[in-house]
Order: structure tokens, then C-alpha cells, then sequence
């Protein structure tokens, strides 16, 4: 059997290229075969999944090494083909997607682990969840919308994030937006809808669609969410003061957040978000537009891990 490989180089500031060395030195020794491509810019992990997806017509595996947005790219192109079975090398700064299906975030431990369960056929089912709204697509950890998305959006377009990032500084980009806005931005009305039930909250900080605990590199933002439970948690923050949000930010570390009045917790398969303001979005971390948006369970992906 061959393995296929799509490797972000750029990920954890660059360390993913190291790593991806090491794999391939272990795959040589093991004598795997395998075939490996480089993503050379954003959207690349789209494109050349589903390009190999398009081209192979038998079963095959197809192994994301990088960070959350890589394991979101890959899992963008291959979500709607059957005969695609997926790995994941936890190899980015962040990787929620790896804590959020019980995977070691080591890449080491995730690779021989990920080997052996090849070897024995032992792959697991996890959820993916679509979305529909400006834009289209998948999502493996998380949508959110509101003030988490507004400063994913202003540390992105900020000149100090790749500065800081080569000084593993990155962080301190989030804490810096995080307490700026949070004496600017303003909550908003929102309407939710979560299967057949509707919800409205008068002053929304932001709502979170949650296919697995784990938010922003290992916040517990959705604590009893499972990855393959065929439903998804959603959190929404209402009616928190400025400094009683400062501490939800320190409480979400551990779910302890979840206590606080503030904070509804829902379940359910399909969910609908709608708010008279343009309210920002993100997809796994990764911006996708603004304005009203539909998510769904969308199907179960075999993942070997
Ligand atoms: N060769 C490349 N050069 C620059 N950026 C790239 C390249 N290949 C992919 N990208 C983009 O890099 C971004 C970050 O990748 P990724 O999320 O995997 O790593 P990370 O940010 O280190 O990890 P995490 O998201 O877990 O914190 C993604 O949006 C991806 O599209």
C-alpha cells in the first residue's frame, strides 16, 4: 500500500518541514511507500486533496501534516468522496483538531500511532459539519461567530503577526486584539435556531458551533462536545460585562466557563445564525465571510489516528 502525504511546510512557524524530514526518514526505514506534495500557499491543501482524490478511483489514505488549517484544507477537498480515508500529524501551532479526537498533539506518538492503526485496519468515524453561507465549505473543530471571529480577523491582517510568529511570540498578537477590542467591540442581537427550536439573545458576544471541545490552541470552549457523536454543542456567550468576559477568557481554559449564567449550551444537528449586524465568521480558524449562516452535520469521515 502507498500513503499519501500533503505537507504544509509553513506550519508551526516552519518546524512542520523539520518534522515532515523525520517522517520521511522513518517511512524510508520502515520501507512504506509513500508519495508526498507541499502546499506552497493558502487553498493549496483544497486543491491537491481533491486532486488525488479525483484521480484514484480505488480506496486510499490521505495524510494531512500541519496545523488545524492544514487538516481544514485537506478535509475541504476530500469530504465528499467515499473512497478517501483520512490521517492527521499534529504539526502546527495550535492543533485542536488532534486533542479534539483524543489524538496525542506529539507528532512522533500521533505518527507511530497512526502507523499501527493502518497496519491493523482500526480507523474511527468522526463527524465533519458543513456550512452554508457567504461561502461554502467544512469544518472539523469549530464555526464561530461574533467577537472570536472579529479578532481572528484583526490578528490576520495585522503586520506583527508574522513578526511576532517567527519570534514565538504569536500569542501575544491574541492577548493584544483581544483586549483592545474588548472595550470597542459591540454585541449584537442574534436569532439561533438548533434543529426545530428558535432562541433569541438580545446581546450576543459570540456563538460557537462545536464539533469537539477544544478552541484556539486547547480552550475547553465546548467541554461535553464529542467529535463523534453525530450532533454539534453550541455555546453562546449573552449579556457579559467587559471584565466578566475578561474572566471567561482565563475560565474557558479548563470549561469552567460553562458555570457562569452567560454562557447557554445547546445541541443539536442543524443550527441557523442570524443577526441584523454583519456578524464576522470563521471556519477552523480561517475567515469566511460575515452574515447569517446555516451549519449541519454533514456525514462521518473514516480517520485513522
Ligand atoms: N507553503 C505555505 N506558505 C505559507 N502559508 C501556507 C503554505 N501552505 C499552507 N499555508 C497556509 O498556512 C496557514 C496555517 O497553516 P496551519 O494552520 O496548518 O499551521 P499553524 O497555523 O502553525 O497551526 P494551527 O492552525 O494548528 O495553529 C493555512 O491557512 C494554510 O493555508
Amino acid at each position: 500500500m502507498v500513503l499519501y502525504f500533503i505537507v504544509n511546510p509553513s506550519a508551526k512557524n516552519g518546524k512542520c518541514k523539520k518534522i515532515w524530514c523525520k517522517i520521511e526518514q522513518r517511512l524510508q526505514r520502515r520501507h512504506i511507500d509513500y508519495h508526498v506534495v507541499f502546499t506552497q500557499k493558502q487553498g493549496d491543501g483544497t486543491k491537491l486533496a481533491q486532486q488525488f482524490a479525483e484521480q484514484k478511483h480505488e480506496p486510499f489514505i490521505l495524510i494531512a501534516v500541519g496545523g488545524d488549517g492544514t487538516i481544514h484544507e485537506v478535509m475541504n477537498g476530500v469530504a465528499m468522496y467515499d473512497h478517501v480515508a483520512v490521517g492527521y500529524i499534529p504539526a502546527g501551532t495550535g492543533n485542536d483538531f488532534a486533542r479534539g479526537i483524543k489524538l496525542s498533539t506529539k507528532w512522533n506518538k500521533a505518527f507511530g500511532h497512526m502507523l499501527s492503526s493502518i497496519e491493523h485496519k482500526r480507523d474511527n468515524l468522526y463527524d465533519i459539519g458543513v456550512f452554508q453561507g457567504t461561502k461554502r465549505g467544512v469544518f472539523v473543530n469549530n464555526v464561530g461567530c461574533g467577537f472570536d471571529a472579529h479578532i481572528s480577523r484583526k490578528v490576520n491582517a495585522s503586520k506583527w503577526k508574522h513578526i511576532l510568529n517567527r519570534l514565538y511570540l504569536g500569542k501575544f498578537v491574541y492577548v493584544f486584539y483581544l483586549l483592545k477590542e474588548l472595550f470597542t467591540y459591540q454585541p449584537t442581537a442574534v436569532q439561533l435556531t438548533v434543529d426545530q427550536k428558535q432562541y433569541a439573545f438580545s446581546r450576543a458576544w459570540l456563538v460557537t458551533v462545536a464539533n469537539h471541545p477544544y478552541y484556539g490552541g486547547g480552550m475547553k470552549i465546548a467541554p461535553l462536545a464529542e467529535a463523534n457523536d453525530q450532533h454539534f454543542d453550541i455555546v453562546v456567550v449573552d449579556g457579559v460585562s467587559r471584565m466578566k468576559l475578561l474572566g471567561l477568557f482565563v475560565t474557558v481554559f479548563w470549561g469552567g466557563h460553562i458555570k457562569m449564567k452567560e454562557v447557554h449550551i445547546f445541541q443539536g444537528k442543524y443550527i441557523h445564525i442570524r443577526s441584523h449586524a454583519s456578524l464576522p465568521l470563521h471556519a477552523d480558524g480561517e475567515q469566511i465571510g460575515e452574515g447569517e449562516i446555516t451549519i449541519l452535520v454533514n456525514k462521518q469521515i473514516r480517520v485513522f489516528r
